[in-house]
């Protein structure tokens, strides 16, 4: 018998741990790193992550440290699950310490501000490893619900497919059916942008708009998420797997998801700064919905709903105006 795979996952925030959990209920030896010491004190001693997964009893074969040399020691695997901007920070500190022949996988769905880089342009960018060494896991996968070993698909994306096919058997359980894919660049993009999406779904649901609204939201932000996609180089085909429109109808339906959330409570009134308080994860959309604006100017490419987000979460823009201004663009045909 093969011996187990290891690996090792930074950090144990919700994603994280679930995903930890994923993988060592695949057989994987687990190694989560944490940022705090009561943190890693909980997962070792209680078998619990109470801040982020609170009443989620986690399996055995699940350790955590907060040494990033520990978690990172002999890993077939490093999986990378912090907040998209803090990431090349991070990398930078942790990439002296990473097995010589590690994978990297991106658990992230962000756009960096400034550089416009996906979370894997950051990790090649920052560790210098080769994109044939560079991974990304995307799909529709709610932390919560992973951790309740629900059932869900999600898309295991690297350019070479030998190795996406080693990460989907490590990451396989019978609740957790991973598919393999080479358009990293879809994937990524699919993921950071239903965030965005996720913002404008969760504003016009608090605003009362309805299910018609959200089903035009929805289909309209698939179609710049792809138009988008095509400019960078990704296969439009990907926009409709479980990269794209799978993790999108997830997002835009479920209120477990942070980017909704914090749409909704913008949509009923709240104010920027009342609705960041009561925001206790990471919502990327809110910052990435610049970074993907910024990159689709730079592109060429319009995406009046990301634009929207934009004028809204960060220009103080008034959903109502907001709403006015996107239905009263110039009639167009849906295909162009
Ligand atoms: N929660 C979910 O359902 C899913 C989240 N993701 C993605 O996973 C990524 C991480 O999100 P979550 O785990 O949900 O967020 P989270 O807010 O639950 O956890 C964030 C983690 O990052 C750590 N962290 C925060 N700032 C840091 C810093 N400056 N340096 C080092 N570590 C820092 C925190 O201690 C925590 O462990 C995001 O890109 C998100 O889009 C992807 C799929 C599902
Ligand atoms: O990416 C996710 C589901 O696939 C989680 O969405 P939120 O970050 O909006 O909670």
């Amino acid at each position: 018998m093969s011996k187990p795979a290891k690996a090792a996952v930074f950090s144990a925030g919700s994603w994280g741990t679930a995903f930890g959990m994923v993988l060592a209920d695949a057989g994987c030896e687990v190694t989560l790193w944490a940022r705090r010491a009561e943190v890693a004190e909980a997962i070792n001693s209680g078998r619990t992550n109470p801040d982020y997964l609170p009443g989620v009893e986690l399996p055995e074969n699940l350790r955590a440290t907060t040494d990033p040399a520990e978690a990172a020691a002999g890993a077939d695997f490093t999986f990378l699950s912090v907040p998209s901007q803090t990431m090349r920070a991070n990398l930078a500190e942790w990439t002296p310490l990473l097995a010589p022949e590690t994978v990297l996988v991106s658990l992230m769905k962000g756009v960096e501000l400034g550089t416009t880089m996906r979370m894997s342009e950051v990790i090649e960018d920052v560790t210098k490893v080769g994109v044939d060494r560079v991974a990304v896991v995307t799909g529709p996968n709610l932390a919560r619900e992973i951790a309740a070993r629900m059932p869900a698909a999600a898309v295991v994306a690297c350019t070479d497919e030998t190795v996406a096919r080693r990460l989907q058997a490590a990451c396989h359980t019978p609740y957790f059916r991973p598919y393999t894919e080479t358009d990293v660049v879809g994937c990524e993009l699919g993921g950071a942008v239903k965030n965005v999406i996720g913002l404008a779904v969760g504003i016009a649901d608090g605003m009362g708009l309805g299910d018609n609204a959200k089903g035009s939201l929805i289909t309209r932000g698939l179609a710049e998420t792809a138009r988008l996609g095509i400019a960078l180089g990704a296969d439009p085909l990907t926009f409709s797997g479980l990269a794209g429109l799978g993790d999108l109808v997830a997002t835009c339906s479920s209120p477990l998801s942070r980017n909704h959330t914090f749409g909704t409570n913008l949509g009923k009134g709240m104010t920027l700064e009342e609705t960041i308080a009561v925001t206790r994860q990471t919502a990327e959309g809110v910052k990435s919905c610049e970074s993907v604006a910024d990159l689709a100017r730079r592109h060429g490419v319009e995406m009046p709903i990301t634009e929207t987000v934009v004028d809204i979460v960060h220009e103080g823009k008034p959903p109502v105006v907001a709403l006015k201004e996107l239905m009263s663009r110039s009639a167009k045909p849906e295909r162009r």
